[in-house]
């Protein structure tokens, strides 16, 4: 990999991801989308049918195989707050990105979504403390952080390519 992002749900790390591995021209793998393949439904219904913990498990299963691949590797907003995968995010040698976002911005991004079980079982004031209680664990895992409440996918994309050419 060449970079990682994390950060909660709704920051943008699929948005940007996408965005920035077409502009280097490597591929995008999204661990998401990597579970979503390897149980044969979607994020809800893993959830709903199978639970938390085995979607954990998967997501434990997705980053390990990920992180051997080329190219940039968007996470799922809980996917360093499992001691294994914080671990191995930070033993990998890929800078992590951590893309931050207000708990209102997070709101606005996400009202219309139905793809999140967390958003839908929590609502606003239950996300907001998962995000108090996460944002240790996004601090200590990352290289580098940038705010992203004010600016396009298209700004974060440019900054964070400045950056990548500086840590690398
Ligand atoms: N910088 C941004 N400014 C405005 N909207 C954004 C930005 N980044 C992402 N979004 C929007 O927020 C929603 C969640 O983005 P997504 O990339 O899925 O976040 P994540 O993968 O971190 O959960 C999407 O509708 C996306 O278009
Ligand atoms: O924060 C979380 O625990 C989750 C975030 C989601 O990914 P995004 O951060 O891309 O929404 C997805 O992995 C799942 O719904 C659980
Ligand atoms: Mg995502």
């Amino acid at each position: 990999m060449q970079a990682i992002l994390v950060g909660f749900m709704g920051s943008g790390k699929t948005t940007v991801g996408q965005l920035l591995a077409q502009q280097l021209n490597v591929p995008y793998h999204d661990l998401d989308d990597i579970i979503v393949a390897m149980a044969g439904k979607s994020i809800q219904q893993i959830f709903d049918e199978n639970g938390e913990a085995a979607f954990r498990q998967l997501e434990h299963i997705a980053l390990a195989r990920s992180l051997a691949q080329e190219g940039i590797l968007g996470t799922g907003g809980g996917t360093p707050i499992q001691a294994a995968n914080f671990s191995l995010l930070q033993k990998s040698n890929v800078p992590v990105i951590l893309l931050d976002v207000l708990p209102e911005t997070i709101m606005k991004r996400l009202k219309d979504d139905t793809g999140r079980p967390l958003a839908k079982e929590l609502g606003l004031s239950g996300l907001v403390d998962l995000k108090s209680q996460r944002d240790d664990r996004y601090e200590q895992v990352s290289n580098y952080r940038i705010a992203t409440d004010k600016l396009t996918p298209i700004e974060i994309v440019k900054i964070l390519k400045r950056q990548l050419l500086m840590i690398q």
